[in-house]
Protein backbone atom coordinates (compact mmCIF):
# COMPACT_ATOMS: atom_id res chain seq x y z
CA UNK A 1 0.00 0.00 0.00
CA UNK A 2 2.55 2.08 0.87
CA UNK A 3 6.45 1.97 -1.19
CA UNK A 4 9.65 3.44 -0.49
CA UNK A 5 12.57 2.81 -3.49
CA UNK A 6 15.66 4.13 -2.94
CA UNK A 7 13.96 7.15 -0.83
CA UNK A 8 16.16 10.47 0.66
CA UNK A 9 15.12 13.46 1.91
CA UNK A 10 17.82 16.68 2.25
CA UNK A 11 16.65 19.62 4.24
CA UNK A 12 18.26 22.81 2.46
CA UNK A 13 20.79 23.41 5.46
CA UNK A 14 21.60 20.56 6.09
CA UNK A 15 25.01 18.70 5.27
CA UNK A 16 23.49 15.08 5.43
CA UNK A 17 20.39 13.43 4.36
CA UNK A 18 17.83 13.07 7.35
CA UNK A 19 16.63 9.85 5.39
CA UNK A 20 19.08 8.04 2.85
CA UNK A 21 18.41 6.10 0.29
CA UNK A 22 15.38 4.10 1.96
CA UNK A 23 13.55 1.06 0.28
CA UNK A 24 10.59 -0.42 2.47
CA UNK A 25 6.71 -1.62 1.91
CA UNK A 26 4.03 -1.05 4.53
CA UNK A 27 1.10 -3.46 3.22
CA UNK A 28 -2.05 -3.07 2.94
CA UNK A 29 -4.12 -3.61 6.39
CA UNK A 30 -1.33 -3.66 8.84
CA UNK A 31 -0.36 -0.92 11.50
CA UNK A 32 3.00 -0.31 11.44
CA UNK A 33 4.97 1.61 14.14
CA UNK A 34 7.33 3.99 13.47
CA UNK A 35 10.31 3.60 15.96
CA UNK A 36 13.18 5.97 16.26
CA UNK A 37 15.17 9.00 18.83
CA UNK A 38 14.03 12.34 18.78
CA UNK A 39 15.21 14.02 15.61
CA UNK A 40 15.94 11.00 13.42
CA UNK A 41 13.89 11.47 10.92
CA UNK A 42 9.95 9.66 11.73
CA UNK A 43 7.67 13.16 11.03
CA UNK A 44 10.03 13.30 7.61
CA UNK A 45 9.24 9.85 6.54
CA UNK A 46 5.60 10.41 7.45
CA UNK A 47 5.25 13.66 5.82
CA UNK A 48 6.91 11.61 2.82
CA UNK A 49 4.04 9.46 2.60
CA UNK A 50 1.17 11.91 3.48
CA UNK A 51 3.06 14.82 0.47
CA UNK A 52 3.24 17.58 3.39
CA UNK A 53 7.57 16.84 1.99
CA UNK A 54 8.66 18.55 0.30
CA UNK A 55 5.38 20.21 -0.72
CA UNK A 56 5.30 22.38 2.44
CA UNK A 57 8.19 21.56 4.15
CA UNK A 58 10.47 22.63 1.59
CA UNK A 59 13.96 20.18 0.92
CA UNK A 60 14.62 17.99 -2.08
CA UNK A 61 13.41 14.03 -2.23
CA UNK A 62 15.01 11.81 -4.30
CA UNK A 63 13.26 8.61 -5.40
CA UNK A 64 10.35 7.52 -5.47
CA UNK A 65 7.41 7.63 -2.54
CA UNK A 66 3.72 5.83 -3.63
CA UNK A 67 0.56 5.54 -1.88
CA UNK A 68 -2.25 3.36 -3.03
CA UNK A 69 -0.02 3.44 -6.63
CA UNK A 70 0.42 7.56 -6.28
CA UNK A 71 3.73 9.20 -6.47
CA UNK A 72 3.24 11.60 -3.67
CA UNK A 73 6.02 14.11 -5.43
CA UNK A 74 3.84 14.40 -7.94
CA UNK A 75 0.74 14.36 -5.89
CA UNK A 76 0.66 16.82 -3.44
CA UNK A 77 -1.20 16.91 -0.31
CA UNK A 78 -5.21 17.78 -1.59
CA UNK A 79 -4.71 15.21 -4.71
CA UNK A 80 -4.41 12.33 -1.65
CA UNK A 81 -6.66 13.34 0.36
CA UNK A 82 -9.07 11.00 -0.64
CA UNK A 83 -6.39 8.30 0.17
CA UNK A 84 -4.74 9.26 3.10
CA UNK A 85 -5.75 10.84 6.14
CA UNK A 86 -3.00 12.09 8.24
CA UNK A 87 -2.69 13.78 12.03
CA UNK A 88 0.29 15.46 12.54
CA UNK A 89 2.36 16.72 16.25
CA UNK A 90 0.69 19.73 16.47
CA UNK A 91 -3.20 19.03 15.65
CA UNK A 92 -4.02 22.99 16.22
CA UNK A 93 -2.03 23.38 12.64
CA UNK A 94 -4.76 20.58 10.95
CA UNK A 95 -8.19 22.48 11.99
CA UNK A 96 -10.14 23.98 9.43
CA UNK A 97 -13.27 25.02 10.69
CA UNK A 98 -14.14 26.50 14.27
CA UNK A 99 -16.54 23.79 16.09
CA UNK A 100 -16.17 20.01 16.90
CA UNK A 101 -18.87 18.71 14.70
CA UNK A 102 -17.84 21.32 12.05
CA UNK A 103 -14.44 19.55 11.77
CA UNK A 104 -15.66 16.20 12.04
CA UNK A 105 -17.55 16.66 9.20
CA UNK A 106 -15.57 18.49 6.91
CA UNK A 107 -13.23 15.77 5.26
CA UNK A 108 -16.34 14.00 4.47
CA UNK A 109 -17.94 17.28 2.76
CA UNK A 110 -14.93 17.69 1.01
CA UNK A 111 -14.78 14.52 -0.39
CA UNK A 112 -18.73 14.67 -1.46
CA UNK A 113 -20.67 11.95 0.51
CA UNK A 114 -24.03 11.62 1.39
CA UNK A 115 -25.51 13.32 4.33
CA UNK A 116 -26.96 10.60 5.77
CA UNK A 117 -23.68 8.63 5.73
CA UNK A 118 -21.99 12.31 7.40
CA UNK A 119 -24.59 12.30 9.96
CA UNK A 120 -24.00 8.66 11.20
CA UNK A 121 -20.18 8.77 11.38
CA UNK A 122 -20.23 12.09 13.16
CA UNK A 123 -22.34 10.56 15.65
CA UNK A 124 -20.21 7.40 16.10
CA UNK A 125 -17.01 9.42 16.52
CA UNK A 126 -18.35 11.45 18.59
CA UNK A 127 -19.25 8.33 20.92
CA UNK A 128 -15.95 6.69 19.73
CA UNK A 129 -13.39 9.51 21.02
CA UNK A 130 -15.43 10.93 24.01
CA UNK A 131 -16.35 13.91 22.62
CA UNK A 132 -20.16 13.90 22.02
CA UNK A 133 -20.46 16.96 25.59
CA UNK A 134 -17.99 18.81 23.07
CA UNK A 135 -19.69 18.72 19.79
CA UNK A 136 -20.88 22.33 19.99
CA UNK A 137 -17.56 23.89 21.47
CA UNK A 138 -15.16 26.05 19.71
CA UNK A 139 -12.22 24.41 19.23
CA UNK A 140 -10.60 27.09 20.41
CA UNK A 141 -11.21 26.26 23.80
CA UNK A 142 -10.48 23.04 24.76
CA UNK A 143 -7.79 21.32 26.03
CA UNK A 144 -4.92 20.22 24.62
CA UNK A 145 -5.86 16.47 24.25
CA UNK A 146 -9.45 17.50 23.19
CA UNK A 147 -7.89 18.81 20.70
CA UNK A 148 -6.32 15.97 19.58
CA UNK A 149 -8.92 13.97 19.99
CA UNK A 150 -10.96 15.99 17.37
CA UNK A 151 -7.70 15.86 15.20
CA UNK A 152 -7.81 12.40 14.87
CA UNK A 153 -11.66 12.48 14.67
CA UNK A 154 -11.51 14.78 11.61
CA UNK A 155 -9.09 12.16 9.70
CA UNK A 156 -11.18 8.65 10.53
CA UNK A 157 -14.87 9.99 9.54
CA UNK A 158 -13.71 9.64 5.59
CA UNK A 159 -12.43 6.31 6.13
CA UNK A 160 -9.35 7.00 4.31
CA UNK A 161 -7.32 4.01 3.20
CA UNK A 162 -4.27 5.11 4.85
CA UNK A 163 -3.57 6.61 8.13
CA UNK A 164 -0.48 8.60 9.21
CA UNK A 165 -0.24 9.68 12.43
CA UNK A 166 2.51 11.50 14.04
CA UNK A 167 2.46 11.06 17.56
CA UNK A 168 -0.89 10.58 17.98
CA UNK A 169 -1.41 9.92 21.93
CA UNK A 170 1.29 12.66 23.22
CA UNK A 171 -1.40 14.60 24.51
CA UNK A 172 -4.09 12.14 25.38
CA UNK A 173 -4.66 10.97 28.78
CA UNK A 174 -4.27 6.97 29.28
CA UNK A 175 -7.40 5.53 28.65
CA UNK A 176 -8.30 8.30 25.89
CA UNK A 177 -5.33 7.05 24.56
CA UNK A 178 -6.57 3.12 24.69
CA UNK A 179 -9.54 4.03 23.40
CA UNK A 180 -7.69 5.58 20.01
CA UNK A 181 -5.60 2.82 19.55
CA UNK A 182 -8.85 0.10 19.94
CA UNK A 183 -10.02 2.29 17.23
CA UNK A 184 -7.52 2.15 14.75
CA UNK A 185 -6.76 -1.75 15.64
CA UNK A 186 -10.24 -2.42 14.94
CA UNK A 187 -10.43 0.07 11.53
CA UNK A 188 -7.49 -2.31 10.76
CA UNK A 189 -9.30 -5.70 10.98
CA UNK A 190 -12.67 -4.36 9.96
CA UNK A 191 -12.02 -1.99 7.03
CA UNK A 192 -8.34 -3.59 5.83
CA UNK A 193 -7.30 0.51 6.38
CA UNK A 194 -3.34 0.43 6.33
CA UNK A 195 -2.17 2.68 9.56
CA UNK A 196 1.51 4.42 9.59
CA UNK A 197 1.93 5.59 13.10
CA UNK A 198 5.15 7.09 15.29
CA UNK A 199 4.98 7.06 19.10
CA UNK A 200 7.98 7.40 21.43
CA UNK A 201 5.68 6.29 24.15
CA UNK A 202 5.94 2.17 23.20
CA UNK A 203 4.14 0.95 26.41
CA UNK A 204 1.05 2.41 25.27
CA UNK A 205 1.27 0.92 21.27
CA UNK A 206 3.82 -1.81 21.03
CA UNK A 207 0.92 -4.54 21.52
CA UNK A 208 -1.33 -3.10 18.71
CA UNK A 209 1.74 -3.11 16.13
CA UNK A 210 1.95 -5.78 13.33
CA UNK A 211 5.29 -4.88 12.44
CA UNK A 212 7.97 -2.35 13.57
CA UNK A 213 9.90 0.02 11.57
CA UNK A 214 12.95 1.38 13.43
CA UNK A 215 14.82 4.10 12.53
CA UNK A 216 17.38 4.99 11.34
CA UNK A 217 18.24 1.87 9.93
CA UNK A 218 14.63 1.45 8.39
CA UNK A 219 14.99 -2.14 10.64
CA UNK A 220 11.51 -3.14 9.61
CA UNK A 221 9.84 -6.89 11.62
CA UNK A 222 7.69 -8.43 13.62
CA UNK A 223 7.51 -6.20 17.46
CA UNK A 224 8.97 -9.02 19.31
CA UNK A 225 11.89 -9.44 16.95
CA UNK A 226 12.69 -5.76 16.43
CA UNK A 227 12.21 -5.02 20.56
CA UNK A 228 14.88 -7.66 21.54
CA UNK A 229 17.67 -5.79 19.70
CA UNK A 230 16.19 -1.94 19.68
CA UNK A 231 18.05 0.49 21.68
CA UNK A 232 14.32 1.99 22.28
CA UNK A 233 12.14 0.21 24.30
CA UNK A 234 9.36 0.20 27.10
CA UNK A 235 9.24 -0.04 30.58
CA UNK A 236 8.49 -4.02 30.03
CA UNK A 237 10.70 -4.70 27.69
CA UNK A 238 13.61 -3.35 29.56
CA UNK A 239 12.29 -5.22 33.03
CA UNK A 240 12.22 -8.78 30.92
CA UNK A 241 15.93 -8.02 29.67
CA UNK A 242 17.01 -7.64 32.84
CA UNK A 243 15.41 -10.35 34.08
CA UNK A 244 16.57 -12.41 31.22
CA UNK A 245 13.37 -12.95 30.44
CA UNK A 246 13.01 -15.12 26.74
CA UNK A 247 10.91 -14.82 24.60
CA UNK A 248 11.04 -11.02 25.46
CA UNK A 249 7.05 -9.80 26.83
CA UNK A 250 5.44 -7.21 25.39
CA UNK A 251 2.88 -6.72 27.00
CA UNK A 252 1.66 -6.47 31.25
CA UNK A 253 -0.08 -9.98 31.19
CA UNK A 254 2.71 -11.52 29.46
CA UNK A 255 5.32 -10.45 31.62
CA UNK A 256 3.07 -11.21 34.76
CA UNK A 257 3.02 -14.63 33.71
CA UNK A 258 6.57 -14.93 33.75
CA UNK A 259 7.61 -12.58 36.93
CA UNK A 260 7.11 -15.21 39.73
CA UNK A 261 11.38 -15.76 40.08
CA UNK A 262 11.91 -12.04 39.90
CA UNK A 263 9.57 -11.43 42.58
CA UNK A 264 10.77 -13.82 44.69
CA UNK A 265 14.24 -12.58 44.73
CA UNK A 266 12.81 -9.18 45.41
CA UNK A 267 10.82 -10.53 48.38
CA UNK A 268 13.83 -9.70 50.52
CA UNK A 269 13.67 -6.60 49.97
CA UNK A 270 10.39 -6.15 50.18
CA UNK A 271 10.46 -7.19 53.58
CA UNK A 272 13.26 -4.62 54.53
CA UNK A 273 11.12 -2.05 53.65
CA UNK A 274 12.79 -1.45 50.45
CA UNK A 275 12.09 0.61 48.24
CA UNK A 276 11.32 4.11 50.30
CA UNK A 277 9.74 5.56 47.27
CA UNK A 278 9.82 6.31 43.74
CA UNK A 279 13.54 8.36 43.86
CA UNK A 280 16.78 8.15 45.31
CA UNK A 281 16.12 9.75 48.40
CA UNK A 282 17.81 13.60 48.41
CA UNK A 283 20.52 14.01 50.91
CA UNK A 284 19.84 15.41 54.08
CA UNK A 285 22.90 17.72 53.89
CA UNK A 286 21.05 19.64 50.90
CA UNK A 287 18.68 22.48 51.39
CA UNK A 288 15.36 20.77 51.04
CA UNK A 289 12.62 22.65 53.11
CA UNK A 290 13.90 25.88 52.11
CA UNK A 291 13.97 27.97 48.84
CA UNK A 292 16.56 27.99 46.54
CA UNK A 293 19.77 30.04 46.40
CA UNK A 294 18.64 31.98 43.92
CA UNK A 295 22.45 33.30 42.67
CA UNK A 296 23.90 36.54 41.78
CA UNK A 297 21.53 39.90 41.82
CA UNK A 298 22.40 43.08 39.56
CA UNK A 299 22.35 45.63 41.42
CA UNK A 300 19.01 47.34 40.55
CA UNK A 301 17.21 43.73 40.75
CA UNK A 302 16.18 44.84 37.85
CA UNK A 303 16.91 42.80 33.67
CA UNK A 304 19.45 43.90 32.07
CA UNK A 305 17.91 42.51 28.66
CA UNK A 306 14.11 42.71 28.94
CA UNK A 307 11.39 41.22 26.09
CA UNK A 308 8.36 43.01 27.61
CA UNK A 309 7.14 43.89 24.39
CA UNK A 310 8.54 40.41 22.59
CA UNK A 311 6.08 37.67 21.31
CA UNK A 312 5.36 34.94 23.71
CA UNK A 313 5.47 37.84 26.61
CA UNK A 314 2.99 39.95 27.96
CA UNK A 315 -0.62 40.13 25.95
CA UNK A 316 0.75 37.30 23.66
CA UNK A 317 -0.05 35.08 21.01
CA UNK A 318 -2.26 33.15 23.64
CA UNK A 319 -4.56 36.61 24.13
CA UNK A 320 -4.65 36.67 27.50
CA UNK A 321 -1.19 37.32 29.97
CA UNK A 322 1.27 35.31 29.46
CA UNK A 323 4.57 34.84 31.70
CA UNK A 324 7.03 32.78 30.44
CA UNK A 325 10.25 32.79 32.61
CA UNK A 326 12.54 32.95 29.60
CA UNK A 327 11.83 36.74 29.59
CA UNK A 328 13.89 37.35 32.36
CA UNK A 329 17.19 35.85 34.26
CA UNK A 330 17.94 33.50 36.90
CA UNK A 331 15.54 34.35 40.00
CA UNK A 332 16.42 37.17 42.25
CA UNK A 333 17.12 37.36 46.62
CA UNK A 334 13.20 36.19 47.39
CA UNK A 335 12.66 37.57 50.81
CA UNK A 336 11.08 33.94 51.22
CA UNK A 337 11.21 32.53 54.75
CA UNK A 338 12.12 29.01 54.62
CA UNK A 339 8.38 28.00 55.93
CA UNK A 340 6.71 30.17 53.30
CA UNK A 341 5.01 27.33 50.59
CA UNK A 342 5.88 27.85 46.73
CA UNK A 343 2.42 27.47 45.82
CA UNK A 344 -1.00 27.78 47.91
CA UNK A 345 -4.29 28.23 46.76
CA UNK A 346 -7.33 28.30 48.57
CA UNK A 347 -11.13 27.41 47.36
CA UNK A 348 -9.59 28.49 43.92
CA UNK A 349 -12.04 28.59 41.32
CA UNK A 350 -12.06 29.38 38.19
CA UNK A 351 -14.74 29.44 35.33
CA UNK A 352 -13.43 29.84 31.12
CA UNK A 353 -16.38 30.77 29.61
CA UNK A 354 -19.23 28.53 30.39
CA UNK A 355 -17.19 25.77 32.04
CA UNK A 356 -16.74 25.41 35.45
CA UNK A 357 -12.37 24.76 35.25
CA UNK A 358 -11.24 24.78 38.64
CA UNK A 359 -13.30 23.92 42.18
CA UNK A 360 -12.12 24.13 45.04
CA UNK A 361 -8.39 23.71 44.75
CA UNK A 362 -7.01 23.95 48.31
CA UNK A 363 -3.42 23.03 47.28
CA UNK A 364 0.55 23.31 48.68
CA UNK A 365 3.54 22.96 47.53
CA UNK A 366 7.24 23.39 49.45
CA UNK A 367 10.17 23.92 48.03
CA UNK A 368 12.30 20.29 47.06
CA UNK A 369 8.87 19.13 46.19
CA UNK A 370 8.24 17.40 42.58
CA UNK A 371 4.51 17.06 42.49
CA UNK A 372 2.78 15.10 39.42
CA UNK A 373 -0.97 16.50 38.15
CA UNK A 374 -2.83 14.12 36.69
CA UNK A 375 -6.06 13.49 35.49
CA UNK A 376 -8.26 13.23 32.20
CA UNK A 377 -8.08 15.22 29.41
CA UNK A 378 -9.91 18.38 30.24
CA UNK A 379 -9.69 17.81 34.08
CA UNK A 380 -8.53 21.44 34.71
CA UNK A 381 -4.23 20.86 34.69
CA UNK A 382 -3.10 23.33 32.21
CA UNK A 383 -5.46 25.77 33.99
CA UNK A 384 -4.26 25.25 37.71
CA UNK A 385 -0.88 25.90 35.44
CA UNK A 386 -2.07 29.08 33.62
CA UNK A 387 -3.65 30.07 37.34
CA UNK A 388 -0.71 29.65 38.97
CA UNK A 389 1.46 31.91 36.83
CA UNK A 390 -0.95 34.59 36.57
CA UNK A 391 -2.06 33.75 32.91
CA UNK A 392 -6.01 33.54 34.80
CA UNK A 393 -7.10 35.05 37.35
CA UNK A 394 -8.69 33.26 40.15
CA UNK A 395 -13.02 33.62 39.48
CA UNK A 396 -12.74 32.96 43.24
CA UNK A 397 -10.80 31.73 46.33
CA UNK A 398 -7.19 32.93 46.06
CA UNK A 399 -3.44 31.74 44.67
CA UNK A 400 0.01 32.79 46.09
CA UNK A 401 3.21 32.16 45.06
CA UNK A 402 5.68 32.63 47.52
CA UNK A 403 3.18 34.34 49.08
CA UNK A 404 2.40 36.79 46.21
CA UNK A 405 -0.95 36.75 43.92
CA UNK A 406 0.58 35.99 40.56
CA UNK A 407 -2.04 37.91 38.44
CA UNK A 408 -1.49 40.67 40.66
CA UNK A 409 2.28 40.74 41.01
CA UNK A 410 4.54 42.90 38.18
CA UNK A 411 5.76 40.16 35.99
CA UNK A 412 9.06 41.19 36.32
CA UNK A 413 9.06 40.37 40.36
CA UNK A 414 6.85 37.21 39.41
CA UNK A 415 9.42 35.86 37.21
CA UNK A 416 12.28 34.96 40.00
CA UNK A 417 9.77 32.93 41.57
CA UNK A 418 8.53 30.94 38.57
CA UNK A 419 8.86 29.57 35.51
CA UNK A 420 6.48 27.81 33.51
CA UNK A 421 7.10 25.15 30.12
CA UNK A 422 3.83 25.64 28.77
CA UNK A 423 1.69 22.27 26.33
CA UNK A 424 3.16 23.93 23.12
CA UNK A 425 7.06 24.81 23.19
CA UNK A 426 6.28 26.91 20.20
CA UNK A 427 4.49 29.72 22.50
CA UNK A 428 7.97 30.20 24.25
CA UNK A 429 10.74 30.75 21.24
CA UNK A 430 10.12 33.34 19.15
CA UNK A 431 14.64 34.12 18.07
CA UNK A 432 15.90 32.86 14.35
CA UNK A 433 18.26 30.03 15.12
CA UNK A 434 18.72 28.48 18.25
CA UNK A 435 22.03 29.86 19.07
CA UNK A 436 20.06 33.36 19.58
CA UNK A 437 17.37 31.53 21.53
CA UNK A 438 19.84 30.47 24.07
CA UNK A 439 21.87 33.46 24.24
CA UNK A 440 18.85 35.59 24.97
CA UNK A 441 17.77 33.14 27.78
CA UNK A 442 21.47 32.95 29.09
CA UNK A 443 21.34 36.97 28.83
CA UNK A 444 17.60 37.30 30.15
CA UNK A 445 18.39 34.63 33.00
CA UNK A 446 21.91 36.25 34.12
CA UNK A 447 23.79 33.11 33.46
CA UNK A 448 26.91 32.52 31.74
CA UNK A 449 27.22 32.34 28.47
CA UNK A 450 26.58 28.99 26.88
CA UNK A 451 24.21 27.78 29.58
CA UNK A 452 21.41 27.24 28.11
CA UNK A 453 23.00 25.46 25.04
CA UNK A 454 24.89 23.63 27.06
CA UNK A 455 21.20 22.43 28.97
CA UNK A 456 20.15 21.74 25.53
CA UNK A 457 23.32 19.63 24.41
CA UNK A 458 22.51 17.86 27.68
CA UNK A 459 19.26 17.38 26.95
CA UNK A 460 19.26 16.22 23.49
CA UNK A 461 22.34 15.66 21.36
CA UNK A 462 22.63 16.89 17.71
CA UNK A 463 20.74 19.97 17.68
CA UNK A 464 22.44 22.17 15.24
CA UNK A 465 22.64 26.12 15.87
CA UNK A 466 21.76 27.67 13.17
CA UNK A 467 18.21 25.67 12.93
CA UNK A 468 15.30 28.02 12.92
CA UNK A 469 13.35 26.50 16.01
CA UNK A 470 10.52 26.19 13.54
CA UNK A 471 12.17 23.53 11.81
CA UNK A 472 12.95 21.43 14.42
CA UNK A 473 11.69 18.40 15.24
CA UNK A 474 9.30 18.15 18.08
CA UNK A 475 11.46 16.53 20.61
CA UNK A 476 13.93 18.71 19.58
CA UNK A 477 11.78 22.03 20.19
CA UNK A 478 10.28 20.80 23.52
CA UNK A 479 14.25 20.33 24.36
CA UNK A 480 14.42 23.84 23.49
CA UNK A 481 12.28 24.96 25.59
CA UNK A 482 13.02 23.22 28.85
CA UNK A 483 16.47 24.38 28.47
CA UNK A 484 15.14 28.25 28.07
CA UNK A 485 13.33 27.66 30.93
CA UNK A 486 15.85 25.76 32.96
CA UNK A 487 18.09 28.19 32.43
CA UNK A 488 17.00 30.52 34.50
CA UNK A 489 16.45 28.07 37.51
CA UNK A 490 13.53 29.72 38.99
CA UNK A 491 12.54 27.97 42.35
CA UNK A 492 8.84 27.29 41.09
CA UNK A 493 8.82 24.91 37.92
CA UNK A 494 5.84 24.52 36.09
CA UNK A 495 5.56 21.79 33.40
CA UNK A 496 2.89 21.19 30.97
CA UNK A 497 3.39 18.03 29.61
CA UNK A 498 7.06 18.27 29.27
CA UNK A 499 8.16 14.86 27.78
CA UNK A 500 6.41 15.26 23.82
CA UNK A 501 8.53 14.04 21.30
CA UNK A 502 11.55 13.28 23.56
CA UNK A 503 12.99 9.74 23.20
CA UNK A 504 13.33 7.71 26.57
CA UNK A 505 17.15 8.81 26.81
CA UNK A 506 16.24 12.08 26.49
CA UNK A 507 13.16 11.83 29.09
CA UNK A 508 16.02 9.88 31.15
CA UNK A 509 18.06 12.94 31.06
CA UNK A 510 15.26 15.38 31.87
CA UNK A 511 14.46 13.07 34.95
CA UNK A 512 17.92 13.47 36.10
CA UNK A 513 18.26 17.17 35.89
CA UNK A 514 15.15 17.68 37.45
CA UNK A 515 15.86 15.57 40.56
CA UNK A 516 18.81 17.70 41.08
CA UNK A 517 16.98 20.37 41.07
CA UNK A 518 14.43 19.43 43.80
CA UNK A 519 17.05 18.45 45.82
CA UNK A 520 18.40 21.82 45.43
CA UNK A 521 15.35 22.81 46.73
CA UNK A 522 13.57 23.77 43.70
CA UNK A 523 9.75 22.91 43.62
CA UNK A 524 8.95 20.94 40.45
CA UNK A 525 4.84 20.69 39.31
CA UNK A 526 3.91 19.08 36.24
CA UNK A 527 1.31 18.51 34.57
CA UNK A 528 1.35 15.14 32.62
CA UNK A 529 -0.28 11.95 31.06
CA UNK A 530 3.00 10.23 31.12
CA UNK A 531 2.58 7.65 33.97
CA UNK A 532 6.22 6.30 33.36
CA UNK A 533 7.77 9.94 33.76
CA UNK A 534 5.91 10.59 37.09
CA UNK A 535 6.88 7.35 38.36
CA UNK A 536 10.01 8.07 38.02
CA UNK A 537 10.05 11.65 38.72
CA UNK A 538 7.15 12.96 41.24
CA UNK A 539 7.41 12.17 44.92
CA UNK A 540 4.09 13.05 45.31
CA UNK A 541 0.70 12.55 43.10
CA UNK A 542 -2.56 15.24 42.41
CA UNK A 543 -4.97 13.72 40.75
CA UNK A 544 -7.39 16.17 39.15
CA UNK A 545 -10.98 15.61 37.92
CA UNK A 546 -13.49 17.65 36.48
CA UNK A 547 -11.87 20.77 38.16
CA UNK A 548 -10.96 19.21 41.37
CA UNK A 549 -8.37 17.49 43.59
CA UNK A 550 -9.74 14.05 43.88
CA UNK A 551 -6.83 12.64 45.30
CA UNK A 552 -3.11 13.64 47.04
CA UNK A 553 -0.09 12.00 48.18
CA UNK A 554 3.27 9.75 47.46
CA UNK A 555 3.11 8.73 44.26
CA UNK A 556 3.11 5.18 44.96
CA UNK A 557 -0.19 5.15 46.82
CA UNK A 558 -2.17 7.21 44.33
CA UNK A 559 -0.56 5.41 41.09
CA UNK A 560 -0.85 2.46 42.37
CA UNK A 561 -4.47 2.48 43.41
CA UNK A 562 -5.46 3.30 39.85
CA UNK A 563 -4.83 1.06 36.94
CA UNK A 564 -5.21 4.12 34.20
CA UNK A 565 -2.34 5.53 36.48
CA UNK A 566 -0.45 2.98 37.21
CA UNK A 567 3.69 2.31 35.55
CA UNK A 568 4.06 -0.97 33.73
CA UNK A 569 6.52 -2.49 36.48
CA UNK A 570 3.96 -1.83 39.14
CA UNK A 571 1.28 -3.56 37.31
CA UNK A 572 3.97 -6.68 36.36
CA UNK A 573 5.33 -6.85 40.12
CA UNK A 574 1.53 -6.22 42.01
CA UNK A 575 1.30 -6.29 44.79
CA UNK A 576 5.14 -5.43 45.42
CA UNK A 577 5.49 -2.19 45.57
CA UNK A 578 7.85 -1.32 42.59
CA UNK A 579 7.40 1.83 39.99
CA UNK A 580 10.36 1.69 38.19
CA UNK A 581 12.48 -0.73 36.25
CA UNK A 582 15.59 1.47 38.08
CA UNK A 583 14.17 0.75 41.91
CA UNK A 584 14.22 -2.90 40.44
CA UNK A 585 17.78 -2.59 39.34
CA UNK A 586 19.02 -1.19 42.47
CA UNK A 587 17.29 -3.49 44.84
CA UNK A 588 18.76 -6.59 42.53
CA UNK A 589 22.36 -5.17 42.99
CA UNK A 590 21.77 -4.53 46.75
CA UNK A 591 20.47 -8.43 47.18
CA UNK A 592 24.00 -9.66 45.27
N1 LIG B 1 11.17 21.88 7.42
C1 LIG B 1 12.39 21.59 7.84
N2 LIG B 1 13.46 22.32 7.46
C2 LIG B 1 14.70 22.02 7.87
N3 LIG B 1 15.00 20.98 8.68
C3 LIG B 1 14.00 20.23 9.11
C4 LIG B 1 12.64 20.49 8.72
N4 LIG B 1 11.84 19.57 9.31
C5 LIG B 1 12.66 18.76 10.03
N5 LIG B 1 13.95 19.16 9.91
C6 LIG B 1 15.12 18.51 10.53
O1 LIG B 1 15.12 17.14 10.18
C7 LIG B 1 15.49 16.33 11.28
C8 LIG B 1 14.40 15.26 11.51
O2 LIG B 1 13.21 15.90 11.97
P1 LIG B 1 11.87 15.08 12.18
O3 LIG B 1 10.84 16.04 12.65
O4 LIG B 1 11.59 14.29 10.96
O5 LIG B 1 12.34 14.09 13.37
P2 LIG B 1 11.47 13.13 14.29
O6 LIG B 1 12.15 11.79 14.27
O7 LIG B 1 10.04 13.16 13.90
O8 LIG B 1 11.66 13.79 15.73
P3 LIG B 1 10.71 13.84 17.05
O9 LIG B 1 10.76 12.48 17.63
O10 LIG B 1 11.42 14.85 17.90
O11 LIG B 1 9.34 14.29 16.61
C9 LIG B 1 15.70 17.26 12.46
O12 LIG B 1 17.06 17.47 12.65
C10 LIG B 1 15.02 18.56 12.05
O13 LIG B 1 15.70 19.68 12.56
N1 LIG C 1 -9.97 29.24 26.53
C1 LIG C 1 -10.93 28.46 27.04
N2 LIG C 1 -12.23 28.84 27.05
C2 LIG C 1 -13.19 28.06 27.56
N3 LIG C 1 -12.96 26.85 28.09
C3 LIG C 1 -11.69 26.42 28.12
C4 LIG C 1 -10.62 27.20 27.60
N4 LIG C 1 -9.46 26.48 27.74
C5 LIG C 1 -9.80 25.33 28.35
N5 LIG C 1 -11.13 25.27 28.56
C6 LIG C 1 -11.89 24.19 29.19
O1 LIG C 1 -11.50 24.12 30.56
C7 LIG C 1 -11.43 22.77 30.98
C8 LIG C 1 -10.03 22.50 31.53
O2 LIG C 1 -9.09 22.60 30.47
P1 LIG C 1 -7.54 22.37 30.71
O3 LIG C 1 -6.83 22.77 29.46
O4 LIG C 1 -7.15 23.01 31.98
O5 LIG C 1 -7.52 20.78 30.90
P2 LIG C 1 -6.27 19.78 31.04
O6 LIG C 1 -6.53 18.96 32.26
O7 LIG C 1 -5.00 20.53 30.96
O8 LIG C 1 -6.49 18.89 29.74
P3 LIG C 1 -5.43 18.12 28.78
O9 LIG C 1 -4.98 16.94 29.55
O10 LIG C 1 -6.28 17.73 27.61
O11 LIG C 1 -4.35 19.09 28.41
C9 LIG C 1 -11.78 21.91 29.76
O12 LIG C 1 -13.13 21.55 29.83
C10 LIG C 1 -11.53 22.84 28.59
O13 LIG C 1 -12.36 22.50 27.51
Amino acid sequence: MIRFENVSVRYEEDAEPTLRNLDLTVPEGELVLLVGPSGVGKSTLLGAVSGLVPHFTGGTLTGRVTVDGRDTRTHPPRELADVVGTVGQDPSAHFVTDTVEDELAYGMESLGLAPGVMRRRVEETLDLLGLAELRDRPIATLSGGQRQRVAIGSVLTPHPKVLVLDEPTSALDPSAAEDVLAVLQRLVHDLGTTVLLAEHRLERVVQYADQVLLLPDAVMGPPSAVMSVSPIHPPVVTLGRLAGWTPLPLTVRDARRRAGGLKERLEPMVSAGIPAGPLPLPSPSRNRGSAPDPGPQTPDGLNTHTKADAPGFGKGRGGGFSLFPRSRRRPQHTDTPPTTPLVLTTSLHVRRARVEALRKIDLRVDPGETVALMGRNGAGKSTLLAALVGMIAPTSGTVRIAGRAPHATDPRELIRQVGLVPQEPRDLLYADTVAAECAAADADADAADGTCRALVSELLPGVADDTHPRDLSEGQRLALALAVVLTGRPPLLLLDEPTRGLDYAAKARLVEHLRALAEDGHAIVLATHDVELAAELARRVVIVADGEVVADGPTAEVVVSSPAFSPQVAKILAPQPWLTVEQVERALEEAR
